[in-house]
């Protein structure tokens, strides 16, 4: 037996198949959380119970993957019964989408979520009108609490198919669903597909597609908006049954300051810069601690141990990987995390999607890209993991690029060491400067040069809540050990290549190679090649490695200001660190990861080379 979870984004999908099966999925307080299809196992009286969790979805008829994903499901008959779960709270929404799924007549219950909320806000649920429509089973519950869950399955098991419900469309549009019917013998469901350009039969395609233009033409509205509108008519006259009784409005509605743009936008950036401060302060006093700790019970011991060269240098090699991974992991990723799921939990980065919205949609992306955005200041590597919320690939493609140019803690430390020390506070604040300009104008063209369909955003505003601490520290675990399992070993494995180059000369020999370019493209010394090289393994290496092949941590007495400023530049926009390159790969694939690979270096030399030739 297989049951498919379907509903509206964030309304419990995720929780409720957590508890039934068991299994760690993602539940959090944001739309779009699950973007995969997730599948894991229930036992019901000695039966194994397959149960699918499905992508939040609005309606079955758009174009983004996951609308597509649900709908191959459907159309698949992949499930032997559907479990809608649905948001009471926002019932007219829901009820919209789950009549589009009663019309696969794939046997179906209704679960109507969030009766908690629903009680709290004072509505009273009479659930005989959505029963009586559908003649299938409903069944009020509260995943939150746990409540009447345990009779989601076996009312899956004893489910039957819902009755064909017949929503009374526009007569142009039933006049054109009756005779695309007769004429390809179609049903209902895909004759109204088709007027609104889906389905994989060209025939009944190109005959409804001239249909449509001609209701288009009569109308000025497209059959899609004309369907939905009639559908979304239909929804509210059933909803309007169900909910008996209203409560008086809330006294105060936080989302009046919230999402207003006066105090709003304000409060996001506080929350934002907030945010940053406190990682940088605490990642980095974390961070000291962690790297004193390593040199002491570990890097010092390793040494005294007097090794031969070679095993002492990849011994070294680990030690310093594991060193440079731990220090930006634990203090940075982990703090951010708790950080961002907090404000998903409690509801708050749907607010802040929504006021960014405006701006986002310049560079290509909408309000959801904040989350990565944001989390990109502290590390690459779960900004990276992050960019999976959003909706398209184009998107994601977009935020790819632009989240491995915002300048990671790493890479705030080669600001702040190199430019801010050595040249000084107001060149060192131009660098960001120069990011930001160039982050924006990347924005600026790949919006209009990225393929794929544009979309609006529809995000739902989540409630406001208390974020359980269990919850998020669960989920900044999880994300964590993403990091920890998968960035971790790279960065071990290419310390240790490195090590090797160094300890066989092979970096000698590669910084004279590359003197007369790094010369005549940045009028830098060789040896700076290899500080960049080593700036793909970790990006504060860069400004060790200077430090170490210059011979002194002095680096202005050994480089001009102009040097300095321009090595800190290149290194800032060159190649995301490995790790960040990992993470690219499994998010976006290898071509995307070498386009951003290839963009970022070019843009990085093409930048220095142009400071060199302005200002030497
Ligand atoms: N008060 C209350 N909160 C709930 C209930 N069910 C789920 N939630 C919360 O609602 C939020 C969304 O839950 P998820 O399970 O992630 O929702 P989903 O439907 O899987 O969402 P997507 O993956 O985005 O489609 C989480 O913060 C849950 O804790 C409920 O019955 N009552
Ligand atoms: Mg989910």
């Amino acid at each position: 037996m297989k049951f498919a979870l379907i509903g509206n984004p964030s309304v419990g999908k995720s929780l409720i198949f957590n508890q039934l099966t068991g299994l760690g999925v993602e539940v959090s307080n944001y739309p779009g959380t699950t973007v995969e299809l997730q599948r894991g196992n229930t036992c019901f009286q000695r039966e194994i119970v397959e149960l699918i969790d499905l992508p939040g979805v609005y309606s079955l008829d758009g174009s983004s993957d996951e609308e597509a994903l649900a709908r191959r499901l459907l159309e698949a008959q992949e499930a032997d019964a559907v479990i809608a779960v649905v948001n009471v709270t926002r019932l007219e929404r829901n009820l919209y989408l789950l009549l589009q799924v009663a019309e696969y007549g794939i046997p179906m219950v209704v679960v109507l979520n969030m009766a908690d909320d629903a009680a709290r806000q004072g509505l009273e649920i009479d659930p005989g009108p959505i029963r009586d429509l559908l003649g299938v089973e409903v069944i009020q519950a509260a995943a939150a609490q746990g409540k009447n869950i345990d009779r989601i399955i076996p009312a899956a098991l004893a489910a039957s198919p819902p009755r064909m419900v017949e929503i009374p469309y526009d007569h142009h549009v039933e006049a054109a669903v009756r005779s695309l019917e007769k004429m390809f013998a179609a049903d209902r469901r895909e004759s109204l597909f088709a007027l609104q350009g889906l389905g994989d039969n060209p025939d009944l395609l190109e005959a409804a597609g001239t249909i449509a233009d001609e209701i288009e033409s009569r109308h000025r509205m497209t059959v899609a908006q004309i369907i939905a509108t009639n559908r979304h008519n239909f929804a509210r006259r059933i909803a309007d049954r169900v909910i008996t009784k209203e409560a008086p409005a809330p006294r105060t509605d936080p989302d009046s300051i919230l999402t207003r743009l006066i105090p709003g936008i304000p409060i996001l950036l506080s929350i934002l810069i907030g945010m940053l401060l406190f990682v940088f302060v605490v990642g980095s006093f974390l961070e000291g601690i962690i790297v004193e700790l390593f040199d002491l019970f570990a890097i010092e011991p390793f040494l005294a141990l007097s090794l031969p060269p070679l095993a002492e240098e990849l011994g070294i090699s680990i030690l310093l990987a594991l060193q440079a991974g731990l220090g930006i992991a634990f203090p940075y990723v982990f703090l951010f995390y708790i950080i961002i799921s907090i404000l998903e939990d409690s509801g708050y980065m749907t607010r802040a999607a929504f006021l960014a919205d405006n701006a986002m949609h310049r560079v290509g992306m909408h309000g959801g890209a904040v989350i990565p955005l944001t989390l990109a200041f502290g590390c690459n590597v779960p900004a990276v993991m992050s960019i999976r919320l959003l909706r398209s690939r184009r998107e994601r493609i977009i935020a790819s690029f632009l989240v491995t140019m915002v300048p990671c803690s790493a890479r705030t430390v080669i600001i702040a060491g190199i430019v801010g020390s050595f040249v000084g506070i107001g060149a060192a604040f131009s660098v960001y400067g120069i990011v930001f300009g160039l982050i924006l104008a990347t924005g600026l063209v790949l919006s209009r040069v990225t393929p794929g369909d544009r979309f609006g955003m529809i995000m739902e505003m989540v409630p406001l809540r208390r974020p359980d601490p269990r919850l998020v520290t669960k989920k900044a675990w999880a994300r964590l050990s993403e990091f920890l399992f998968i960035a971790m070993p790279l960065l071990l494995a290419g310390s240790v290549v490195l090590g090797l180059l160094e300890f066989f000369g092979i970096m000698a020999i590669f910084g004279s190679l590359m003197e007369p370019y790094t010369t005549a493209l940045l009028g830098l010394p060789g040896y700076t090649a290899t500080a960049l090289i080593f700036g793909i393994l970790r990006k504060e290496m860069a400004f060790e490695t200077l430090a170490i092949l210059a011979g002194t941590a002095d680096l202005g007495s050994v480089l001009t200001s102009l040097q300095l400023y321009i090595f800190a530049v290149v290194t800032v926009l060159f190649v995301p660190c490995l790790a960040t390159i990992t993470v690219l790969l499994r998010e976006v694939g290898s071509k995307i990861t070498l386009a951003v690979t290839v963009y970022t270096v070019a843009l990085g030399l093409l930048i220095g080379g142009l400071i060199y030739r302005l200002l030497a």
